[in-house]
């Protein structure tokens, strides 16, 4: 009989933690739990927020009737850790400690590995893992060279769902991913758009670090001459400046809300200034779709649109309307994520594959 592995799967995102439990292949469990602004304004870092997700996790399996005993391993979001190549890494000391310190900056993904190493700390025997976490980093060597000497180009994405959807599609229109050039614009709590060239993404709107589309909590790209101006001005600390451009930017600054459900709803019944800034938000998307078609030499098979805002037919219209000349437009919405993290455990658990350590 077939060895049934039981598998909980977390996926921490800045407006949500997502969890799911899988027998083998089979979902059996999954829920989103939500995090409104105001829920997580009390927690001045992304760590702080370790006690706070846990126990949301912990009280969603007791009221489902699942038993953490029963788990044979844990994988979770990987976070901003070193610039690694893509793979499974089991959670050792080294991970933690950069999970904890956060070498490339805070991110809710952090406490991917850490809640897996924590919930799997319950169960004797229990393993937790990351996978392609979102430093997964494939950059062509031009495309990390800025503008000045002292700084540097930095792939930070949705990794896990960019490269899950791209070959969900392929397999979808009968080819191999490492055959297809995409362009996949992953819409969530942050934004990132990729240019994935035969398998490999060259280049990448940095999702974080102020480059590209705003989005829900994120600046994007800012006036550079207005921001050392802020940052001097003597009215700011480093901190809020910090999140001014990751946790409290784009639509949090631009309409005090991360809901784009919302926002769209109220845009639509009325409300003319939400509908411009929804507007904006889906213009530069659109724009940086053009970019990357630009890194693709415009030999681009298709355009993929996915997260959880991809499921506003509203939005998704927008950016259609400016880059189907590109290629063809393809809504995903939501994420494949949490399969795509299942399944690489389940490889690990069969011994399929090995997984990478760490270091
Ligand atoms: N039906 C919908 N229409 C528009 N936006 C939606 C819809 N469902 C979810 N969203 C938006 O998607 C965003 C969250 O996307 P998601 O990919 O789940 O984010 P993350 O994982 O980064 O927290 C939120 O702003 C949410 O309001
Ligand atoms: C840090 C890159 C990935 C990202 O932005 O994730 P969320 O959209 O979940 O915040």
């Amino acid at each position: 009989m077939e060895k049934i592995y039981r598998i909980l799967v977390i996926n921490p995102g800045s407006t949500s933690t997502k969890i799911a439990v899988f027998d083998n292949e089979k979902e059996v469990f999954s829920r989103t739990l939500r995090h409104s602004t105001e829920e997580l304004q009390p927690y001045k870092q992304v760590a702080d927020q370790f006690g706070f997700r846990k126990q949301l996790i912990v009280d969603a399996l007791l009221e489902a009737n699942i038993d953490i005993q029963s788990l044979s391993a844990v994988i979770g979001r990987g976070g901003l850790v070193k610039p690694i190549p893509s793979g499974v890494y089991e959670v050792n000391e080294t991970l933690k400690h950069d999970l904890i310190h956060a070498p490339q900056g805070e991110h809710a993904s952090n406490l991917g590995g850490l809640l897996a190493a924590d919930i799997a700390a319950m169960v004797p025997g229990a393993k937790a893992y990351i996978a392609d976490p979102v430093v997964v980093d494939e950059l062509q060597d031009i495309a990390r060279i800025a503008g000045h000497e002292l700084f540097k180009r930095v792939s930070i994405f949705h990794a896990l769902n960019q490269k899950a959807v791209a070959r969900a599609y392929a397999r979808s229109v009968g080819k191999q991913y490492d055959d297809l050039n995409l362009i996949v614009a992953h819409l969530g709590g942050g934004i990132s758009v990729g240019a994935h060239r035969h398998g490999r993404v060259i280049d990448v709107s940095n999702a974080l670090d102020g480059e590209g589309p705003f989005s829900p909590e994120r600046s994007g790209a800012l006036p550079a001459k207005q921001l050392v101006d802020l940052c001097f001005s003597g009215r700011y600390t480093e901190r809020e400046v910090d999140r001014m451009i990751s946790g409290r930017g784009g639509l949090v600054s631009l309409t005090g809300s991360n809901n784009v459900k919302e926002l769209v709803e109220r845009g639509l019944n009325g409300d003319q200034k939400t509908l411009r800034i929804i507007e904006a938000m889906a213009y530069n998307v659109g724009k940086e779709v053009g970019c990357m078609a630009a890194v693709l030499h415009g030999n681009v098979n298709a355009i993929l649109i996915t997260g959880g805002i991809a499921y506003s037919a509203f939005i998704c219209d927008y950016i259609k309307a400016m880059v189907e000349f590109v290629a063809p437009v393809v809504v995903i919405p939501g994420e494949d994520e949490m399969q795509a993290l299942a399944d690489n455990a389940l490889e690990v658990l069969r011994g399929e594959r090995q997984p990478e350590v760490y270091k």
